[in-house]
């Protein structure tokens, strides 16, 4: 992956007509990353893809790709690739001819035609499914080649929008790690669209996070899973137990409270997973609502004066049960640090 900034999007606003779908957006990625954009549904994902493929004319704003400015440039003419949700593939070719079809409308010639899909189809595991038609293959060989149909094309950047939410369970595991090693092998810088966390995480260099048209955070999995900004992401990441911070305190439903230590300089807000929370010992206490087995751990919900607060612990630790009351803890130095709330 080289340093430098590869595509570029430039204060984009885009719009549907009067209305403003995403708010000067800029956002630089390097060649050979793969980025997730994250965020639920409404947020400016789609928009922000289609604005990068040709197929929205921003209201404002600059597109560069590669040294070149293409915020006007044809969708055909941009080199750059569109995988979608659902595949659409043409179900009277075989998997040959739906590979080698955007080659062959390029007239590139046969004996390059047959190269490039040989090696397109190598690369995503399918060598041995020529003639096979769509419908005799599995959903998860189905996305593979429209996968190679895209990357036949070598587009400078593909564009993936939820490559994997037509897929099982088993399968999007399995999809994850070949889009991966796929996306390492050809070196194309990627983006893909998600609302699933877990798979941003899993898959992405770096994610982007979005909120009502424009970027709430961008950084690596660990930074956006440990050290979320707002506390929209750490809601989205799954942190529970999130508290505005007012002077040396958290400000909870019994009004300020003190923690063992004062929040950082700048915090606005305080925010720990379940399992952040120290149970059994502390200068709090709560009543236990509900305890839920999750195989490795117990989860519980406690009533307290802050409110209610999420916490876990190791299943191999003592239980308690619901209704007794619980001395806990909320660890300032475990805590994430909220610059938003
Ligand atoms: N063709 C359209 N005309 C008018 N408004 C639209 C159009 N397409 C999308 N929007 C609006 O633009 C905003 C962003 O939509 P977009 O499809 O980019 O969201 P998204 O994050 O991709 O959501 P999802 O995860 O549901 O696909 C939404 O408020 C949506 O209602």
């Amino acid at each position: 992956m080289s340093d430098e900034t590869y595509l570029d999007l430039s204060d984009l606003t885009l719009a549907y007509g009067k209305t403003v779908a995403v708010e000067s957006l800029n956002l630089s990625i390097r060649k050979g990353e793969l980025i997730a954009l994250l965020g639920p549904s409404g947020c400016g994902k789609t928009t922000t893809m289609r604005a990068i493929t040709g197929l929205l004319r921003p209201a404002s704003g600059k597109i560069t790709l590669d040294g070149a400015d293409i915020t006007y440039v044809p969708a055909n003419k941009r080199h750059v690739g569109l995988v979608f949700q659902s595949y659409a593939l043409f179900p009277h070719l075989t998997v040959f001819e739906n590979v080698a079809f955007g080659l062959r409308l390029k007239k590139l010639p046969t004996v390059e035609i047959n190269q490039r899909v040989e090696a397109g189809l190598a690369m995503v595991g399918l060598g041995k499914f020529h003639s096979r038609k769509p419908a005799e293959l599995s959903g998860g060989q189905q996305q593979r080649v429209a996968l190679a149909r895209s990357l036949v094309m070598e587009p400078k950047v593909l564009l993936l929008d939820e490559p994997l939410s037509n897929l099982d369970a088993r399968l999007r595991l399995e999809m994850r790690t070949e889009l991966q090693r796929v996306q390492r092998e050809s070196g194309v810088t990627m983006v893909f669209v998600t609302h699933d966390q877990n798979e941003a995480l899993a898959l992405a260099d770096r994610i982007v996070v979005m909120k009502e048209g424009a970027i709430e955070q961008v950084g690596s999995p660990e930074d956006v899973y440990n050290r979320p900004q707002s506390r929209f992401v750490a809601d989205f990441v799954g942190f529970e137990n999130i508290f505005p911070v007012e002077g040396d305190s958290i400000r909870t439903e019994a009004g300020a409270m003190q923690l063992s230590a004062k929040p950082a300089a700048g915090a606005s807000g305080l925010a720990w997973r379940p399992n952040m929370v120290t149970l059994g010992e502390g200068r709090f206490e709560g009543e236990v609502l509900g305890a839920a087995f999750a195989g490795g751990s117990r989860e519980y919900l406690l009533k307290s004066p802050l409110g209610p607060i999420k916490a876990e612990m190791d299943a191999s630790a003592p239980a308690f049960e619901p209704g007794s009351t619980v001395a806990f803890d909320l660890p300032p130095e475990r805590a994430a640090v909220l610059e938003r709330m």
